[in-house]
């Protein structure tokens, strides 16, 4: 965490200690002075020197806390912009591999972490420094004695140090239930309505997941701070036993005078307070450790060559001809369950096509088209478009050619990434299309609201895929959810409209009584890719919907 401070900024993490150290001197000072004035016959002008000592000592602490606070935001903030980078440079099928919830847990809960223990860092500096400047008090009072506070010192930290290993394994422990606890919160969110309408369901997944889980990061939790916290206390009874000792038991010491003697339990019982402030500082710390090494995970995710190439200065050809030679790709799982492995898949899509894909639950579709926007590398074979092939170098330029709608998609509650001053009105022209302008305004590309049925939703991202305007368009059951008479207009107006504007769409979907529409259908079988011949699909024909609707010719009129 420290190299983590340096790297942000050495010159306020410098500034900071140099007033920490300097806060806790003067606090030593304090207590000389103190224990001076205790003494008969003082001299006069000690007065003044404590009260200077006083408000040196506001002044550095203020001053060293609030450098170390800025200090430890500077790099919080950092962290949250560097893990979110990260997790967006990180290839898709890492971040799917790794899942949501332990990304999650490391985006909220190490970050968490880290900033309480940012929060502790200026007063553990004080307290070092107050620790520091007794032990030379003592150090000046009595070498002897000092000696023996600085023994009663080192058998603290070297116990604190045997317990250390196995405190920090149950932190480590309750970290990794945290993983599983974001699982179980994610199941909250979004399965509520099934946990609402099953009381069996609900009661167990109360019972046996979420408060087992939570058990569990509670036994560990306690583990680890219980064990930080008694070799902690432990080695601050020390010095109530280094106290009794000299009081009690050592006469010799008895014979140092006891002006001295005062001094030095006065300090003793001074220093309890640094050395208690750094015991209960220790797990905090503990924890932040085990949140940087989480952390790691993301960090040392390998990261996709970024191409920052201007989009005017497009590597690949318009239109251009989408090739995937001998592609694949499989799915690797544990040794006992059968794997998925997709291809190899040899396709030809020409610019203007318009393309079904078909094919049963789990024969592959969404990978392929994961496959074909780029999300997923082909484990052989490769990709080419326009005669160029797609590599790593040229990968992210090759995902701009893509607009998609996949069935899991995600709406954004504006229209980010957009610029234009005619974006307004051409985003109003297509909601009126798509009958959502009763529901939706747009206001300076932001959507004023997104509580909309799951079509409705669905409208909203077909606006959003129209307004990018690339050459490639992927509906993954699109229509799924539609009504009847959208359907319809889906199919038999949007599609077509899209093809006549040399768009190359490919469209996931199950509705059979529209292949006519399409140019080609294609048809997944576990994994293996088949053209379906023209006699089984080209027959086929639309129910009668009246849809009332000219959208080829909104289409024109809005004219992207
Ligand atoms: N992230 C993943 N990890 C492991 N296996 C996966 C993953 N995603 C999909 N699979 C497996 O790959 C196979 C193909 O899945 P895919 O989602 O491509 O099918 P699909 O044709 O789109 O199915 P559906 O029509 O149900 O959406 C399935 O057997 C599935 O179990």
């Amino acid at each position: 965490m420290i190299r983590l401070l340096l790297r942000e900024s050495r010159w306020i993490l410098l500034a900071s200690l140099l007033t920490g150290l300097g806060s806790g001197l003067g606090g030593a000072g304090l207590v000389a002075v103190i224990n001076q004035a205790l003494e008969p016959g003082a001299p006069e002008g000690l007065v003044w020197v404590f009260v200077g000592l006083a408000v040196w000592l506001w002044a550095a602490r203020t001053a060293s806390a609030f450098f170390l606070v800025r200090l430890g935001q500077n790099v919080v903030f950092g962290l949250r912009l560097k893990l979110s980078r990260q997790v967006l440079a990180a290839p898709f099928a890492r971040l799917q591999a790794l899942g949501p919830s332990r990304i999650l847990a490391c985006l909220t809960q190490d970050i968490t972490n880290l900033a309480e223990a940012f929060r502790w860092l200026p007063l553990i500096c004080v307290n070092a420094a107050m620790i520091v400047g007794c032990l030379a008090y003592l150090g000046w009072l009595s070498g002897p004695l000092a000696a023996m506070v600085g023994a009663a010192l080192a058998l603290g930290i070297a116990s604190f140090r045997l317990a250390e290993a196995r405190a920090w394994r149950g932190l480590k422990l309750a970290r990794e239930c945290d993983d599983a606890l974001y699982g179980h919160f994610h199941s909250l969110a979004h399965g509520i309505k099934e946990l609402k309408l099953h009381r069996h369901r609900r009661e167990a997944f109360l019972g046996e997941r979420l408060a087992e889980t939570a058990a569990r990061y509670r036994h560990h939790y306690l583990t680890g701070t219980g064990l930080s916290i008694v070799a902690g206390n432990w080695g601050n009874s020390l010095f109530y036993v280094v106290i009794g000792l000299v009081l009690f038991v050592l006469p010799d010491y008895q014979a140092v005078g006891s002006e001295v003697l005062r001094g030095y339990c006065l300090t003793i019982l001074y220093l309890m307070s640094p050395v208690g402030g750094l015991i209960e500082s220790l797990p905090v710390f503990g924890q932040a450790g085990v949140a940087l090494k989480k952390l790691e995970i993301l960090e040392q995710t390998p990261e996709e060559p970024d191409n920052p190439a201007p989009l005017s200065s497009r590597l690949f050809p318009k239109p251009a001809l989408l090739e995937l030679v001998g592609v694949t790709h499989r799915y690797y799982r544990g040794e006992d369950e059968r794997s998925f492995t997709l291809g190899p898949i040899n396709l030809k899509l020409q610019p203007g096509e318009l393309v079904f894909l078909v094919g049963g639950n789990g024969s592959g579709k969404t990978t392929l088209s994961l496959l074909l926007v780029g999300l997923y590398t082909p484990e052989q074979g490769e990709i080419r478009l326009g005669g160029r092939r797609v590599t790593d170098a040229n990968r992210e330029s090759y995902r701009q050619q893509f607009s998609t709608v996949f069935s899991d998609f995600h709406l954004f509650d504006s229209l980010l990434g957009f610029q234009g001053r005619e974006l307004d009105a051409e985003a109003r022209a297509y909601l009126t299309q798509l009958r959502l302008d009763h529901k939706v305004r747009i206001e300076s590309g932001a959507f004023s609201t997104l509580e909309l049925s799951q079509g409705q939703r669905k409208r909203l991202a077909l606006l959003v895929a129209y307004l990018e305007n690339r050459p490639f368009y992927i509906f993954d059951e699109w229509a799924a959810d539609q009504d009847p008479p959208f359907k319809n207009i889906f199919y038999t107006e949007i599609l077509p409209t899209l093809k006549a504007r040399g768009k190359t769409v490919i469209v996931i979907t199950h509705d059979d009584s529209y292949f006519h529409v399409a140019d080609r259908c294609l048809k997944l079988e576990e994994g293996q890719l088949f053209e379906m011949p023209t006699a089984e699909w080209k027959q086929t024909r639309a129910p009668e919907t009246d849809t009332g609707h000219d959208w080829g010719k909104t289409y024109a009129e809005i004219s992207l």
